[in-house]
């Protein structure tokens, strides 16, 4: 009886195992089979672009428009073919796919025009432009120069006297932190050095404003060429920001800057939403002798942007730099785009300078867009513009400290040789008069 029960265990241990055994395996094969399944899926067409990887796979900028098509301006629901509000949902998701019928082949995206400049126009020197600017600061210089050195110069400061500072350098758009830092020192080095004369609180008001804008960045403009395999490279310097920043402006006057000091461009109109974009800087190619390359309306900016660098490479001159459209930092899809316009053009060259323009009016709000550009793109260097239009000069100290990107060059008016390079000591000489 015993071994009769004895043998039935063993009987059904043995059935248990078999099916245990079975049905792992059977499982272990359907995981596989589900693996590769998603491994083929996930592999890349020939010629299609992944975003996952971070870079673009097809080989030209035109094929980039074949799966990530340009934001048609016709679609767009603004009148004169910015990008706006709504902008990415201009295309309901669920709206009718369009067929290979409807689909129009795009003509030619690029036209590139050699200008051949009858006057060549006299370019002011790059240097000392900073101190010859210093008029242009004469907002700001108000805040700084009049108020700040009023209050330091009038000796021993109570209190009160102490949150007026304070008070002064916050209304500049210093921002909360710089002006902390910049308060406490002038504390200590005013009450260290003894400070009795205006003339003494200058110096040391001038020490604490040069040391709160040194940064380990460098601010040289990387616009020259280099070698890459004993061949030259053009530098690829890109333009950025949003609408009205004064991106075409700071592209056109750092090409007089370049042509200046004997080097050749080639200007890249990325910006094929506003046609004048591309107008307004073909005029400042033509004023110097620099050739531009340009997109129909509507074009992809990628493909424009790859254009440009080609024919510099082509044309083996010294600097090729992008102007990009204006976008609203809060708007995806448009920031998207720029990342792929840097991808695309990186295909057959490195970018080696990304100028993030920002507006000095728009303070606080300039900030914002800084941090999200910084996000998408690698921003190597800060151009302020219109610094001659307000008084708070102030920003730049906070856009430094913030982003951490050094402040590269100034505009300090419309006029096409008001940009300066930004020098910390001669700036604050200019804001303190
Ligand atoms: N006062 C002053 N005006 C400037 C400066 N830089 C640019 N501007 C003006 O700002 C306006 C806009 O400049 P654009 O260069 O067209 O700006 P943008 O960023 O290319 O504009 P979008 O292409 O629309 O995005 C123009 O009227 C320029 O003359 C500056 O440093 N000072």
């Amino acid at each position: 009886m015993s071994s009769t029960w004895f043998w039935i265990v063993v009987v059904a241990v043995v059935v248990l195992v078999a099916v245990l055994v079975s049905g792992l395996l059977i499982a272990r094969r359907r995981r596989i089979s589900l693996d590769k399944a998603r491994e083929v899926e996930a592999k890349p067409k020939r010629g299609s672009y992944t975003a996952s990887g971070g870079i673009a796979l097809a080989p030209g900028g035109e094929a980039e428009s074949v799966e990530d098509p340009v934001h048609p301006v016709e679609d767009r629901p603004e009148v004169d073919g910015q990008p706006a509000v709504g902008d990415d949902a201009a295309v309901p998701r669920d709206s009718g796919q369009r067929t290979v019928r409807d689909v129009k082949l795009p003509e030619p995206a690029v036209d590139t025009v050699d200008t051949v400049a009858e006057e060549i126009d006299e370019i002011d020197p790059a240097t000392g432009r900073l101190e010859r600017l210093r008029g242009r600061l004469s907002k700001s210089r108000s805040v700084f120069g009049q108020s700040l050195l009023g209050l330091l110069g009038a000796g021993d400061l109570d209190e009160d006297s102490w949150q007026e500072v304070e008070d002064t350098l916050l209304v500049a758009d210093l921002g909360a932190a710089t002006t902390d830092q910049i308060v406490q020192r002038l504390r200590d080095e005013l009450s260290r050095k003894a400070v009795r004369s205006s003339a003494e609180a200058r110096a040391v008001l001038h020490e604490v404003l040069t040391a709160a804008l040194s940064t380990d960045g460098h601010r040289a403009v990387r616009a020259l060429p280099h070698q890459v395999d004993g061949q030259k490279q053009p530098a690829v310097v890109l333009v950025a920001g949003v609408n009205g920043t004064g991106k075409t402006t700071t592209t056109g006057k750092l090409a007089r800057v370049l042509v200046a000091q004997g080097s050749t461009v080639v200007l890249g109109a990325a910006d094929t939403f506003r046609a004048a974009a591309a107008d307004q800087l073909q005029t400042w190619g033509e004023r110097v002798g620099a050739t531009v390359v340009r997109g129909k309306e509507g074009a992809d900016p990628a493909a424009v942007a790859f254009d440009a660098v080609k024919r510099g490479i082509e044309d083996g001159v010294d600097a090729v730099l992008v102007d990009t459209a204006g976008r609203l930092h809060t708007k995806t899809g448009l920031m998207d785009e720029l990342g792929k316009v840097k991808r695309v053009v990186e295909k057959q060259a490195k970018v080696d300078e990304v100028l993030l323009v920002l507006d000095a009016t728009t303070g606080q709000n300039g900030l914002a867009q800084a941090r999200v550009f910084a996000e998408v793109v690698d921003v190597t260097g800060i151009v302020l513009t219109k610094l001659d239009g307000t008084a708070k000069g102030g920003i730049v100290f906070q856009v430094q400290r913030e982003l951490g990107v050094p402040v590269k060059l100034v505009g300090l008016g419309e006029g096409p040789d008001d940009l300066a390079p930004f020098e910390p000591g001669a700036f604050v000489d200019a804001l303190l008069g």
